[in-house]
């Protein structure tokens, strides 16, 4: 069965009565967006926040994935059920999925098999609006700009040096340069301008930041929109007035959404940066809240351990004192035999040779969370259909010479039932565990140059020699230096490889990493750093997944997955 039709044929529970049954949470602070997803009050979130009692944080990360993704989403959701089904409280915490990848190539992001937060359609969809209200909230500031230069321009903005594009939720490469105001007069100055894929927006990354509406409304007005003619002089959201109306546009998107998984368990689900060209991680509000009514919360961290491990370590924890107890590193036999040099399409062939090779790009994540981050780190094989025996074997066997224990995980067929051994040794590993947010291991200290920040992740994370950057991105690292110096980096990478060339597998050394360009995200509170060819606006494949999805008279969706 696919993915959408176990999803159909869940029995699911009515949300306001099972949030109750689960954490105590009363009706009165759920707004109810149909029968099986709700919105949580702050008034609520905030009550909770002067409760002493703290459960324990686990984070979901995984190798260099292939472009269809290695599971830490199905692995989240497996590993709560199970955790669950072994009398451990538990509430995962998942991103919302973009429309992006949904009608582009890799579809949703509600998991898969029989490890699945449902309903599947709404949350891959619309699910309530809040990508919606983000980009809203974000094209009215890209509309008061341009309305306030044809007015007069009384902020003196540089019309060259404004960094604020335009956002829509869709993969559109038509938009990513465009020019606005043609048409003569009456149309405003013309210029260019791009549009960005809403998950890369800076206020979806203030959103998942943000502590409450005091917060976002500060961070919404600290966002730099570009420059005044004199090139130095930044212009702030709030100098034109436009934080509050944004912030209204977000009133009920910074509030979490809870929805339950196939087996009806409490899944929150809120915020969904990409971790490839944002921070990859989901709201803090939502994390907070599961910490407050739950003993374990398990959370992702999008694409590979380089990217969303990293940034949620090192923005997310840093930002909101927070720190992962253990850390369950997903890996899958087909990519080990992708980093192994094997052609996708014969990646359910056995070839131990292949896994061997590219088990090298597994252990470099391994090495990067156990040593750079001295974080107690479980391997698990999230188990194909076509997997061999012998080929987990020789994973198993080679994690342990790396003193790391594998665990082979069936959760996708079986649901938490085919995680409950890794349940049982994610609780050994927390209770077991000493991390705290005063001695997690962050890759960096605040006061580090910017330069050598980013440096350091390149060079202890990805194996880099060195980076580069033109005279002009040195220049702009220089200007960001002096007053945005204590800010943490987001870097922007493919996913694909832990160097700039995606066909680079495996655990490259040596390589370039090219920062070419550098933008400052001060509403949300650190530095992207570009690094090689990343775009901000994804493209749709030769054959969209969209092609495949389609509704029948009585409403029933088919083909989404
Ligand atoms: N063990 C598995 N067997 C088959 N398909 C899987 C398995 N685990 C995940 N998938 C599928 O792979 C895709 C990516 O899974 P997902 O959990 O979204 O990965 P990630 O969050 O790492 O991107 C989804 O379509 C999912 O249904
Ligand atoms: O940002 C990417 O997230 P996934 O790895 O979960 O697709
Ligand atoms: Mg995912």
């Amino acid at each position: 069965m696919s993915d959408i039709e176990i999803a159909q044929r869940a029995k699911m529970k009515p949300i306001i009565g099972l949030a109750a049954e689960k954490f105590g949470i009363p009706a009165e602070h759920l707004d109810p967006y149909g029968h099986y997803k709700a919105k949580l009050s702050l008034e609520y979130v905030d009550s909770l926040s002067h409760q002493a009692q703290e459960g324990k944080l686990v984070l979901v990360t995984a190798i260099s994935p292939t472009p269809a993704g290695e599971g830490k989403t199905t692995t989240t959701v497996g590993l709560g059920d199970a955790l669950n089904r072994i009398g451990k409280k538990t509430i995962i915490c998942l991103r919302e999925p973009s429309l992006g990848p949904c009608f582009g190539m890799k579809g949703g992001a509600a998991g898969g098999g029989y490890s699945q937060v449902v309903p599947m359609e709404d949350i891959n969809l619309h699910f309530t609006g809040d990508f919606h209200a983000i980009a809203v909230a974000h094209n009215l500031l890209s509309a008061m700009i341009d309305n306030h230069i044809n007015h007069g321009n009384a902020l003196d903005i540089d019309p060259r040096r404004i960094k604020w594009k335009r956002v829509v939720d869709m993969n559109d490469r038509a938009l990513r340069e465009i020019t606005v105001g043609q048409g003569g007069p009456a149309n405003g100055y013309l210029r260019e301008d791009g549009f960005d894929i809403v998950v890369a927006s800076e206020v979806m990354a203030i959103l998942c930041l943000a502590t409450n509406r005091a917060d976002l409304k500060e961070r919404l007005g600290r966002i730099v929109i570009g420059y005044k003619t004199d090139k130095v002089t930044p212009v702030y959201a709030s100098d034109l007035k436009a934080h509050g109306a944004m912030a209204a546009l977000l009133k009920d998107a910074i509030k979490p959404n809870i929805v339950q998984t196939l087996e009806n368990n409490i899944a929150l689900v809120h915020g969904g940066p990409f971790a490839n060209i944002a921070h990859g991680c989901n709201s803090v509000t939502a994390t907070k809240t599961a910490l407050k009514l739950a003993d374990y919360t398990i959370t992702e961290a999008g694409f590979g351990a380089d990217l969303g491990a990293e940034k949620f370590l090192n923005i997310k924890c840093r930002s909101a004192k927070l720190a992962p107890s253990a850390v369950v590193l997903v890996a899958t036999v087909r990519a080990l035999k992708y980093h192994g040099g094997v052609d996708r399409i014969h990646l359910n062939q056995e070839n131990l040779e292949a896994v061997e090779k590219g088990f090298e790009n597994l252990e470099r994540h391994i090495t990067n969370v156990t040593k750079n981050y001295q974080l107690p780190c479980v391997v698990c094989i999230n188990h194909f259909t076509y997997d061999t025996d012998a080929e987990t074997d020789m994973i198993i066997e080679k994690c342990s010479d790396l003193g790391v224990k594998c665990i082979v995980s069936k959760h996708w067929a079986e649901g938490g039932a085919g995680a409950e051994a890794l349940a049982n040794e994610v609780v050994s590993m927390v209770e077991g565990s000493t991390i705290s947010p005063d001695n997690l291991n962050l890759l960096y200290p605040d006061n580090m140059p910017i330069w050598n920040k980013i440096e350091t992740i390149a060079t202890k994370l990805y194996g880099a020699s060195e980076i580069v950057a033109s005279d002009k991105v040195k220049g702009e690292i220089a200007e960001l230096q002096e007053k945005y110096g204590d800010l943490p980096i987001c870097m922007a990478k493919t996913q694909m490889s832990f160097s700039t060339n995606p066909s680079l597998k495996g655990a490259p050394t040596g390589h370039s990493v090219e920062i070419s360009s550098v933008k400052l995200e001060h509403g949300a509170g650190f530095i992207v750093a570009i690094a090689g060819n990343m775009m901000t606006m994804p493209g749709l494949p030769k054959t969209p997944t969209a092609e495949k999805i389609d509704i029948d008279d009585n409403g029933v969706i088919t083909g989404l997955f």
